[in-house]
């Protein structure tokens, strides 16, 4: 080579790396683009809202369908009519309520979708996990004549559902795959019997699409005005689009063709607007009405809480706080496999608490007592994998504690929305801690957004200075301000007005220093062709490791959890990337470098974080001093992530 082609070649290089760095900025304005647009119409839809509040009633717009209370052809004022109370059916609804569900009042929206199903409108329900929507369906079929057809796509749920209709006897059958014989022959009777035997009839959506017999009785019923209304539950099944598509559901469209007067209501606890426009056309209900129910817990009090390496520590903390806080308190923790469903169970009943394991793997009749004797109060804490869920229903759960992170926001809102559901104030805490962030991206690793929604998750629990709240209304395209939390979260709970100021409990410190040495210690590990995991790069950052390695590195007087945090920090923030490796039995997180370390070339560019100075429990962070290693520092040992992070313990997570 020539000087004049070097000098080229040198000119290239410097070209390409501004191009790379242009790229990852544009990258990044793209991304907070994104981010502005989904809160600027979040924003809008609220401005809508109070719009169509504030029109007159003779108006009529078309609100977003995602706007809590909004539908597609009327304005907020015409939908305030369906909150009344002055209909020819109120009476007797009201009634029922008491008498037969043996509730005092109705929630958020029950009451307005119960008028408009009973006005004779198709309707779409999308409404958070055990907020009631089966009432939705279930009061208008005891207060309508013949039958409720619903379709329902687990017969686990059914017979739930079954079952508890006949505690409070409403007489109610299914239909499916493993239905005997006579009981089929006795439901296909009953559904063309003038007399109403039965107020609701559950059926798989498999029977509608592959029973031309069922079919047939329908129609007679719906010739002889039995056939009072179509419910599909979790209607977003319909949609190729939505998460959890059935092709069965794809053919549900034959009974809107077949009985059009029929109103029908579908309910769903997720769907976004475009999963309902499929649905729409799916089930061919033109414009039905759509009622949004916020998906905000307000009196769920949600805390974050930094978990300790030692693991002894953190089921101590968790024990206390059982002890004192909820003592005689109903609760769940959520663990991350079926062993430590075993060991914390284990741990607990140590220390004189009545706590059993519950995972997948276990003797169904012994799940089933776990479950029976929770519900009756006779244990005080069911410490689960997340094999404890479906048809969990206990309205006292006082509180709901993960020892692990979950996977995703949406796992978390769910998981964790299984305390207070009795509308009582309950608490949602959350130990976050370093190794369980890679035990967790091994068990995602196959999922196609499985480390993007970890990811969410993590960041949700790193986060220091915003609600939490607001952070969780995101992922269901709502707002959700801090006023709207009233203190119901560790991060408004600490942030303190005083004489006008905002005395906050983080600091926010540049960690582009930090930065930099962790990201000479991987370049330095790759081109000796070395992997490291997440705790070999922590620790060879904090000086332990080969001697000889030590000294070609920078590194760090931080204590070991903010050393920690900023691993994860640089990890959510694409200047480090997980790297899988897989074998026969075990897969293995490593990390790499991210797309983000050629910015950290530049001297002017600079990155902050910001950590928690003072705070509840075990989230106390020191701010950054750089004045040698604090006792937490040296107090911690190994943490549990110690050998490289593996997928060894069988869990039963999906
Ligand atoms: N108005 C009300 N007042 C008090 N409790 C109510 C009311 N309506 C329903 N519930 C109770 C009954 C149930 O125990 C619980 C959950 O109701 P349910 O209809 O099963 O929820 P859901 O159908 O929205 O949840 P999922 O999405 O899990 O199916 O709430």
């Amino acid at each position: 080579m020539d000087g004049g082609t070097t000098d080229v070649q040198a000119e290239l290089d410097s070209v390409e790396a501004e191009l790379e760095l242009v790229e990852l900025q544009i990258a990044e304005l793209l991304q907070k683009q994104t981010e502005l647009t989904s809160r600027k119409n979040a924003l809008l839809r609220q401005v809508e809202e109070a719009c169509n509040a504030a029109k007159p009633s003779s108006s009529s717009s078309v609100p977003s369908s995602k706007s809590p209370g909004a539908n597609l052809v009327m304005s907020e004022q015409e939908m305030q009519r369906y909150d009344g109370t002055d209909f020819p059916w109120s009476r007797e609804v009201e009634q029922h309520l008491k008498d037969s569900f043996h509730l005092s009042k109705f929630r958020p929206l029950q009451l307005r979708a119960i008028n408009l199903t009973m006005t004779g409108k198709d309707l779409f329900l999308v409404m958070p996990t055990g907020r009631g929507k089966s009432l939705c369906y279930q009061l208008p079929a005891v207060c309508s004549k013949g039958f409720t057809l619903v379709v329902t796509p687990l017969v686990s749920l059914m017979e739930d559902q079954i079952m508890y209709l006949k505690s409070i006897e409403v007489s109610a059958v299914m239909l499916n795959a493993s239905s005997s014989k006579d009981h089929a022959k006795t439901v296909m009777a009953g559904i063309t019997d003038p007399k109403g035997p039965f107020k609701l009839v559950y059926v798989t959506p498999e029977k509608i699409a592959k029973s031309k017999l069922l079919m047939s009785r329908l129609e007679k019923a719906y010739n002889a005005n039995l056939l009072s209304r179509i419910a599909v539950d979790e209607v977003h099944c319909c949609s190729q689009w939505g998460h959890d598509f059935r092709p069965d559901y794809k053919l549900l469209g034959i009974l809107k063709r077949q009985f059009s007067k029929v109103p029908l209501l579908g309910l769903t606890a997720t769907a976004t607007s475009s999963v309902l426009k499929d649905c729409e056309e799916i089930l061919c209900v033109p414009k039905p009405i759509t009622l949004t129910a916020s998906f905000n817990r307000t009196n769920l009090y949600y805390e974050v809480r930094i978990k300790d390496s030692d693991n002894d520590a953190s089921i101590s903390d968790i024990a206390s706080l059982v002890k004192s806080r909820y003592k005689d308190q109903s609760g769940i923790v959520y663990v991350f496999s079926q062993k430590d469903a075993e060991s914390v169970a284990a741990e607990l009943q140590k220390r004189d608490i009545l706590a059993y394991p519950y995972h997948a793997n276990m003797d169904p009749d012994d799940k089933s007592q776990v479950h029976r004797r929770w519900t009756s109060n006779k244990i005080q804490v069911v410490v689960a994998t997340v094999a404890f869920g479906m048809g969990i229903d206990k309205p006292n759960v006082r509180f709901v504690i993960h020892h692990t992170i979950s996977k995703s926001i949406e796992n978390y809102y769910q998981e964790s929305g299984r305390a207070g559901r009795d509308d009582r104030p309950a608490d949602c805490i959350v130990y976050f801690g370093f190794a369980d962030i890679f035990r967790i991206s091994t068990m995602v690793v196959m999922e196609n957004v499985g480390q993007q929604k970890l990811l969410q998750m993590v960041d949700y629990c790193q986060n220091v200075d915003r609600c939490r709240r607001s952070l969780m209304a995101v992922h269901f395209d709502e707002v959700w301000d801090n006023e709207g939390c009233s203190q119901m979260c560790d991060t408004c709970r600490h942030s303190k007005v005083c004489d006008h100021l905002t005395l906050l409990d983080y600091t926010t410190m540049d960690i582009t220093q930090h930065a930099r040495e962790v990201v000479q210690i991987v370049e330095l590990a790759t081109s000796m062709d070395e992997k490291l995991t997440p705790l070999k790069l922590v620790e060879a950052w904090m000086g332990k490791g080969p001697a000889k390695r030590r000294k070609m590195i920078q590194t760090t007087t931080l204590p070991r959890r903010q050393a920690e945090a900023v691993v994860v920090r640089l990890l959510l923030q694409g200047y480090l990337r997980e790297d899988f490796s897989f074998t026969p039995y075990t897969t293995y997180f490593y990390m790499k470098l991210g797309r983000k370390v050629p910015l950290l070339k530049s001297q002017t560019h600079t990155l902050n974080m910001k950590m928690r100075t003072t705070g509840t429990g075990a989230a106390v962070v020191k701010a950054a001093s750089g004045q040698g290693k604090s006792k937490e520092g040296k107090r911690s040992g190994q943490s549990a992530g110690d050998a490289p992070v593996s997928k060894k313990v069988k869990t039963d997570l999906p």
